[in-house]
């Protein structure tokens, strides 16, 4: 009998409703209500880890994650399933992802809908991720995101609308598999997987967006002292170019050895250097900009937060980061 461990971390699938429809956590979470319907299948090992909405979620409690399922793969465990809110529930998933070397079965949900709502969609999402995780496909997958029936990598997979019960959704490639009434079935497999175990993290890494006519005050408060920040991940203009005025303070950033990484604010696609003009991606790269390819401004953060965190600097950070598939 495969053994999983559950770990609920809060967020709305851990909610209700009171009557004015104002959402907010119980003290104690109603999926721990419910009777285990897979118990001559699965044993179930049940642990309230955090009860916290994902604002709330930050390195800190991604580390304690990480360190508890490290410890779970040596306490033999088959699987793990993570609830968890949505709204940074990606960036949780993809710090795993990337610091647990371990290719068990790591799964994330969680819900749209609180637990007294009409609708509710944690506990069906609660069950077809214990079903993914206890699924022998679900090997070698890395870490999985399983809403509404379908199957995401942590890697691509982002929340995509404030309230739709079918916000998660991986924009360049799709869902890699689904849960079906009877079967767990995954279409694709996973490329190459370059994990960092750490047991500490930073703090001080920035993400900004860009925009037209993009002011430079914010790039000369974290230029005008290196303590200031131990990195940037920037969100560019399509194909990764920014407005010339912010590019002296961007200089003096990378100057002082603060890393520099740079993503699309196009939820498709790729940053590159492709254009050469004043700002373009030419010009950024050859300034000492990192282009990681393929993540998304918030994966990106957390890719460099994770390699600062174990120590990588210069050419190694920059290919740590680079390498959007490992
Ligand atoms: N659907 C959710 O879980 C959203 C909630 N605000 C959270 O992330 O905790």
């Amino acid at each position: 009998m495969k053994k999983i461990l559950v770990l609920h971390t809060g967020g709305t699938i851990s909610m209700s409703e009171d009557d004015n429809g104002a959402v907010s956590p119980n003290a104690s979470n109603p999926l721990n209500q419910f009777n285990n319907p897979f118990d001559q299948q699965l044993e179930l090992v049940t642990e309230d880890i955090f009860n916290i909405p994902s604002p709330h979620v930050g390195p800190t409690e991604m580390l304690a994650l990480e360190q508890r399922i490290l410890r779970a793969h040596d306490e033999k465990f088959d699987g793990v399933v993570i609830t968890h809110g949505t709204d940074t529930l990606e960036e949780t998933a993809y710090f795993l992802d990337i610091t647990i070397p371990h290719r068990f079965p790591i799964v994330l949900t969680g819900a749209m809908r609180s637990a007294n709502e009409i609708g509710s969609d944690g506990l069906h999402n609660f069950q077809t991720a214990i079903r993914t995780a206890a699924s022998d496909q679900a090997y070698g997958k890395g870490v999985l995101v399983v809403m509404n029936d379908e199957i995401h990598t942590a890697r691509y997979v982002t929340k995509t609308h404030t309230t739709n019960v079918s916000t998660f959704r991986t924009p360049t490639f799709g869902p890699i598999g689904i849960v079906s009434k009877n079967n767990v079935t995954f279409f694709e497999e996973l490329l190459n997987h370059r994990a960092l175990p750490i047991n500490h993290v930073i703090d001080h890494v920035y993400l900004l967006k860009s925009y037209a006519g993009m002011d430079a005050e914010l790039l000369e408060f974290i230029a005008s002292d290196a303590s200031h920040a131990n990195g940037l991940v920037i969100e560019a203009l399509g194909a990764g170019n920014l407005p010339p005025r912010v590019l002296e303070n961007l200089q003096k950033i990378i100057d002082k050895n603060i890393p520099v990484v740079l993503v699309s604010r196009c939820f498709n696609g790729v940053a590159e250097d492709v254009y050469d003009y004043e700002g373009g991606g030419v010009q950024l790269k050859k300034m000492g900009v990192t282009f990681c390819r393929g993540l998304n401004g918030q994966k990106a953060r957390i890719k460099l937060l994770v390699g600062l965190s174990a120590g990588l600097s210069g050419q190694e950070l920059a290919h740590f980061v680079d390498n959007a598939i490992s």
